[in-house]
């Protein structure tokens, strides 16, 4: 016998337990609170209770339904349980929120099988329907009617009760949901329409409670199954005729439709939400939309992005995350992260990396930099027993070489490099050459702004830094100061406690330079440098130029293994065999070891500086180099792109940044750097100049073309246009400028920048005059003024003044004398003077013509 709690009668009929406890007293059924229990009869009376009081006025919907309903009720079923059914759900409850109501009241609620055994049908409109026939409306009730096999079908269901198509069966109809509506499933929002011809509002309340979760499945589980349990154990009365083996199939079919009567609806979406595989770990690129990283993890974008901001990140759905903020991303959402590894570059070697017990020592490799002056070149010089600078044209450093010394037995190797722009281009480009950094700093100078630049570079490098103070033969040379100013950049004395090796020099009088050389040699022990020469080699294009004679030339450190005659090399997109090799003495050599620089001949093309050197097969080398020219070519395309007429007026219109494109060609490569850099470093706030491409060799006709595309000018430095080149330019109208000494193709390129300057302007004022009379015409406000000082003229824009404060500024409309236009109106004399789009002229104003006149920018 089932049992039911006084409140939860309550709560089913939407009525206080009090109210329960009245109408159970005054059927003689003893409940004394709100936990009490009471039997089925006791709900049986409830039920009817609120079934007779169906046709409260407050719901005229329900009223009808139960007008409609009530006689066929009477007829088919016992008055008091079936009739009422529907409507009486409905007014009762006032409260539909349930479905459990219909059971209730029906004692067999939810089921819609259960309504058929039951009564054949009570409650159910299908039932109604059958009972009598409200013929007007409803069509599937009419077929029902018209058809009485519906009832048979509904008897199946109810033997096959359990699921959804059980439904379908019974109208010999297919299993959606139009198909349910026309058969007249009850608990379709659209079968109450029709049953009832309800307004629209009734079939909301009786239909929302049952498809929504925030109904009938709202409630605890346990609640929904205890009833349908208890609608089916209920009294034969009500399932006289299933009451056995139907009710278990009717409560199946009553959950499985309920989920079938879900799916539809807005749980849907978090059903299959629900059903979305919510993996552990994910594996992502280098960065992923937030679709795909939501998709990867299982999640709705848009708690992916709702996440994201609560993370202080606005991102839209298309938006790309990176790794990290994908990894913080899974953290929250309980799913590991992982990179996925980079795909093989088909452009790059891969590096071997050698087994510690083939290294041996190798020489340190130092780069020298300093301020401009302070000596470079003349260290570098006074090192070698050489006199480079003045055999120079112009007196700066040019070209990067590479150069070998020896000090007790040991070799040095010195990187010749005109400042640290070289040595940042180099490393640009990923190639960290460097082992040791001398710094040249001159004693009667001190530290310049170069030299700060210097120590920057170095540090960021991780590169050690060994002071070489020069110039200590000047008169004025103060070590201590150096070492001073030099402690404010971190970089403190070793003689002060510190540990940055700071040794005077004079390159001129080469004192203090084995001194520097033993520090170099010190600081290489320190630093344990190792190489492998038992492999093949491994090296960086320091320069590389176009021989007449000999073809394309580059100087390579060998940084690892044996660079030998005859290996297949690749650098850059270029490749071929060593043909030959020479040392920095100029002696032809078969081989080179690490930490050996030597011009290498063989290379069907000129690297560029930077560029990594490897011996490899031949067959491997072709191969990447074809790839890296297919490669350059995209990625040349892509540049052009950049500088497209359109970029290009697209940085006008927006006003402030115009380009100065510039194709560099080069005798070298260390040329180029030297002048990349410096043109680069020009600094104008209006114009920018842009390298569009920079190359070794003769200018041709392709330069000449990406110059015209791109709106470039062509600077040569030691090399001419060939005769194409020529034609081409002339014909495209490119501007080629050639050079000897790069100090001359920066001015030039300051000056055309000059050139290029938007025109700066400044107020020029013309005169004053002062208004005494205000003459009122149709069409203008005319102000009579006497001149006070300088001049007015007809084209001059005027400002107009009251009491020293400026009322409006604008054009001069019209300037006259005696009715006649004049073009201007000295001091002394008088005038009427209209100003354009404006009247509201007073007498005693003052009215100030000016100019703005074109200043000649400075470069
Ligand atoms: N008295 C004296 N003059 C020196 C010394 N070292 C260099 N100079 C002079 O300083 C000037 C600049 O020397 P460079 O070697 O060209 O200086 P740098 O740093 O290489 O200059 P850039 O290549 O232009 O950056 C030259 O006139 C040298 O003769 C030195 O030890 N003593």
């Amino acid at each position: 016998m089932s049992k039911y709690r006084v409140y939860e009668l309550a709560k089913e009929y939407s009525t206080t337990s009090k109210v329960i406890i009245d109408i159970l007293g005054r059927h003689e059924i003893t409940a004394k609170n709100h936990m009490s229990s009471v039997d089925e009869d006791a709900k049986v009376a409830i039920e009817r209770t609120f079934a007779r009081k169906t046709g409260a006025p407050e719901q005229p919907a329900a009223k009808a339904e139960q007008r409609e309903m009530s006689q066929p009720a009477k007829e088919v079923h016992t008055p008091s349980q079936q009739p009422q059914n529907r409507p009486t759900y409905n007014n009762q409850q006032q409260q539909p929120q349930n479905r459990p109501a219909y059971n209730n009241q029906q004692q067999q609620p939810q089921n819609r099988p259960t309504y058929n055994n039951q009564q054949q049908q009570p409650q159910n409109r299908p039932t109604y329907n059958n009972q009598q026939q409200p013929p007007q409306n409803r069509p599937p009730y009419n077929n029902q009617q018209q058809q009485p096999q519906n009832r048979p079908a509904y008897n199946n269901q109810q033997q096959q009760p359990q699921n959804r198509p059980a439904y379908n069966n019974q109208q010999q109809q297919p299993q959606n949901r139009p198909a349910y509506n026309n058969q007249q499933q009850p608990q379709n929002r659209p079968n109450y329409n029709n049953q009832q011809n309800r307004p629209p509002q009734r079939p909301q309340t009786a239909a929302q409670p049952q498809n929504r979760p925030g109904g009938a499945d709202n409630r605890p589980q346990g609640q929904q199954n205890s009833q349908f349990q208890n609608n089916n154990r209920r009294p034969p009365n009500n399932n006289t005729r299933n009451s056995g083996g139907s009710s278990p199939g009717n409560r199946n079919s009553q959950q499985r439709s309920n989920q079938h009567r879900n799916q539809p609806n807005r749980n849907q979406a978090a059903q299959v939400k629900a059903e979305m595989p919510k993996p552990k770990s994910i594996k992502i690129g280098e960065s992923i939309t937030v679709k795909e990283l939501a998709g990867k993890m299982g999640r709705e974008a848009g708690e992916v992005i709702k996440k994201l901001m609560m993370l202080g990140t606005m991102v839209s759905i298309n938006q790309e995350v990176d790794f990290d903020t994908a990894t913080i991303l899974g953290g929250e959402f309980g799913v590991a992260v992982e990179a996925i590894p980079p795909e093989e570059d088909p452009t790059e070697i891969p590096e071997i990396e050698d087994d510690e017990k083939d290294l041996v020592y190798r020489p340190p490799v130092v780069t020298v930099m300093g301020h401009v002056d302070h000596g470079k070149t003349s260290l570098l010089d006074s090192i070698r027993q050489t006199h480079v600078t003045s055999q120079e044209a112009g007196g700066i450093t040019q070209h990067i070489g590479a150069y070998q010394v020896m000090c007790q037995g040991k070799k040095i190797v010195f990187l010749d490099t005109p400042g640290h722009e070289a040595f940042t281009a180099m490393r640009a480009r990923g190639a960290q050459v460097t082992d040791i950094a001398i710094l040249v700093v001159a004693a009667d100078d001190g530290v310049m702004p170069q030299t700060i630049e210097a120590i920057n570079h170095a540090k960021s490098a991780k590169v050690p830094i060994i002071v070489a103070i020069n110039k200590m033969d000047r008169p004025g040379a103060n070590p201590d100061r150096v070492k001073q100013q030099l402690a404010e950049h971190q970089l403190i004395p070793e003689d002060w406690g510190g540990d940055t090796i700071m040794a005077p020099v004079s390159a001129h009088q080469k004192t203090g330079i084995n001194e520097l050389l033993e520090m170099i040699l010190l600081v290489a022990e320190m630093l344990d440098l190792k190489a492998n020469p038992n492999r093949l080699a491994y090296g960086t294009i320091i320069e590389a130029k176009l021989d007449k004679g000999r073809g394309p030339v580059s100087t390579v450190l060998v940084q690892k293994g044996t660079l030998r005659i005859g290996d297949t090399i690749i650098a850059g997109t270029a490749y071929g065999k060593v043909r030959a090799m020479v040392n920095d003495r100029g002696e032809k050599i078969k081989k080179a070891e690490p930490a050996t620089p030597v011009e290498v001949l063989g290379l069907a093309d000129v690297p560029q500086a930077g560029d990594t050197l490897v011996a490899i097969d031949e067959r491997t080398a072709r191969a990447v180099a074809e790839k890296r020219v297919a490669k350059k070519r995209t990625d040349e395309i892509k540049q052009s792109q950049k500088v497209s007429l359109d970029d290009l007026f697209k940085q006008i219109q927006e006003g402030s940044i115009k380009d100065l494109n510039i194709v560099v060609k080069a005798d070298v490569q260390g040329s180029i750097e030297a002048l990349r850099q410096s043109l680069v470093a020009i600094k104008n706030k209006e114009v920018r100049v842009n390298i569009v491409h920079a190359g070794v060799g003769a200018i041709n006709e392709s330069d000449v073309m990406l110059a015209a595309a791109s709106n470039a000018l062509i600077i040569g430095f030691n090399v001419r246009p060939d005769g194409n080149a020529r034609k081409a330019a002339d014909n495209e109208k490119i501007d080629i400028r050639n050079y000897r000494v790069i100090y001359d193709a920066i001015n030039d390129v300051e000056a055309a920048i000059t050139g290029m300057l938007a025109p700066e302007f400044k107020e020029v004022i013309l005169g004053r005059a002062e208004v005494r009379q205000v003459i009122s015409i149709p069409k203008a406000v005319v102000a009579g003024s006497y001149i006070l000082e300088g001049k007015i003229t007809s084209t001059a824009q005027v400002r107009l003044i009251r009491d020293s404060i400026v009322i409006h500024e604008g054009k001069l409309e019209s300037l006259r004398r005696f009715k006649d236009d004049v073009k201007e109106v000295a001091q002394g004399y008088e005038c009427g003077i209209t100003v354009e789009k404006f009247r509201d002229v007073k007498e005693g104003d003052i009215i100030e013509a000016f100019i703005m006149e074109q200043v000649t920018p400075k470069g």
